[in-house]
């Protein structure tokens, strides 16, 4: 794998736009028989989504995972979806109790819209035996699997029956799996995506490493059906955790679901704990994120998400503007 770049090493390059304003843009998205409002989705985090941000978003069009760190609420949290008549969309592991929840649901004729395989090291049997549990107990339900970092990966997962693959290991804002373990696609998370596109049959969601909202445009040119944001969701009104106040200024926690916050323990920990700065509220940064997508496109020539996949692009390695802050 050569030619390694990431997020703040590309531009993209602007094409005549076709639009008298950008708000003839339409930044929608079909994926896994729903259209949504946005190529984005919030990550499967306790400090990013609960019950409350899921009705919210499925009620306005949005895609949403809800976590899986607290197991006994999901076939309830199914139930409520499906009375309102919204998406119902969980996660699940590969621990041995998993399968019976899985059997449950099936006993149920309870079928979420969408299951994801939310693992660390996704390419692996447990995943594999996992996907093909699902699909056979509930086959209406789109599995989406990972995490992943390779072609021969997302291959795998597809053939093992996954509808949708995940790409991301260790780019996170608070994953520290690059420095305890050595490995994952944290520093090249764009390129892996490019490589991992390239294999895939069918949609991929980027995972991790989102900073700006013009990461959502790059990860769209390079193959992502779907991205995933953590860091940038985190610190709203409505999210999860205690807000605290430190010299005058609000903050919230965002932590690793790998971290000893989310585990209660210190083992085999690959995630860490930061204070995100209060940020307002979700609504107001889903509607930014849309009109920013919205220019992304017209930037792109076109007047659909779509025209951003073939636009050309550089690299700028060590460019001026290096990632972290918007302002
Ligand atoms: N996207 C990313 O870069 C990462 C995300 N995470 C997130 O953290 C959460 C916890 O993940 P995870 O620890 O997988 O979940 P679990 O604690 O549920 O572990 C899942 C199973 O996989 C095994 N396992 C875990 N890591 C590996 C590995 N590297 N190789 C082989 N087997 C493994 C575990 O066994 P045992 O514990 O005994 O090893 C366990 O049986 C998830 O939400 C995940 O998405 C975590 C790290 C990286
Ligand atoms: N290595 C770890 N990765 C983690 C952990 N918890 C979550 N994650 C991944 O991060 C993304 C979000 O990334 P961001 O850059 O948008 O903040 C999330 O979707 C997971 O894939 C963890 O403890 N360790």
């Amino acid at each position: 794998m050569d030619n390694v770049f990431d997020y703040e090493d590309i531009q993209l390059i602007p094409a005549k736009s076709i639009v008298k304003s950008r708000s003839e843009c339409d930044t929608s998205i079909a994926f896994g028989g729903h259209t949504f409002k946005l190529p984005v989705v919030p990550a499967n985090m306790q400090t990013i989504i609960d019950e409350k941000i899921a009705i919210f978003l499925a009620e306005n069009g949005y895609f949403y995972i809800m976590h899986r760190f607290q197991p006994e609420k999901r076939t309830v949290f199914i139930k409520e979806m499906k009375a309102r008549g919204l998406i119902a969309s969980i996660s699940v592991g590969v621990k041995e109790g998993e399968y019976q929840f899985v059997q449950d649901l099936a006993d149920q004729n309870l079928s979420p819209e969408f299951i994801t395989i939310d693992i660390a090291h996704g390419h692996s049997n447990a995943v594999i035996d996992m996907i093909q549990y699902i699909k056979k107990r509930l086959p209406a339900s789109f599995v989406i699997a990972g995490n992943v970092g390779t072609p021969e990966a997302v291959r795998e997962l597809e053939n093992a029956g996954a509808d949708a693959t995940k790409v991301g290991i260790g780019p996170g804002k608070v994953c520290i799996t690059k420095i305890k373990t050595g490995f994952g696609t944290g520093g090249w998370q764009l390129a892996a995506l490019r490589w991992c596109a390239k294999a895939a049959s069918k949609p991929i969601i980027a995972d991790g490493g989102i900073r700006t909202h013009g990461d959502i445009a790059k990860s769209v040119r390079f193959g992502a059906s779907m991205v995933m944001v953590g860091s940038l969701f985190a610190g709203h009104e409505e999210s999860p955790g205690e807000t605290v106040e430190k010299d005058g200024k609000c903050f919230k926690e965002y932590f690793g679901s790998a971290s000893e916050f989310q585990k209660g323990e210190r083992k085999n920990v690959e995630g860490k704990k930061m204070f995100v700065e209060h940020k307002g509220s979700l609504k107001d940064t889903l509607i930014e994120m849309e009109q920013d997508l919205q220019s992304s496109i017209s930037y792109a020539g076109g007047n659909k998400l779509d025209a951003i996949r073939h636009v050309d692009y550089v690299v700028v390695k060590n460019s001026i503007f290096n990632g972290d802050k918007v302002y």
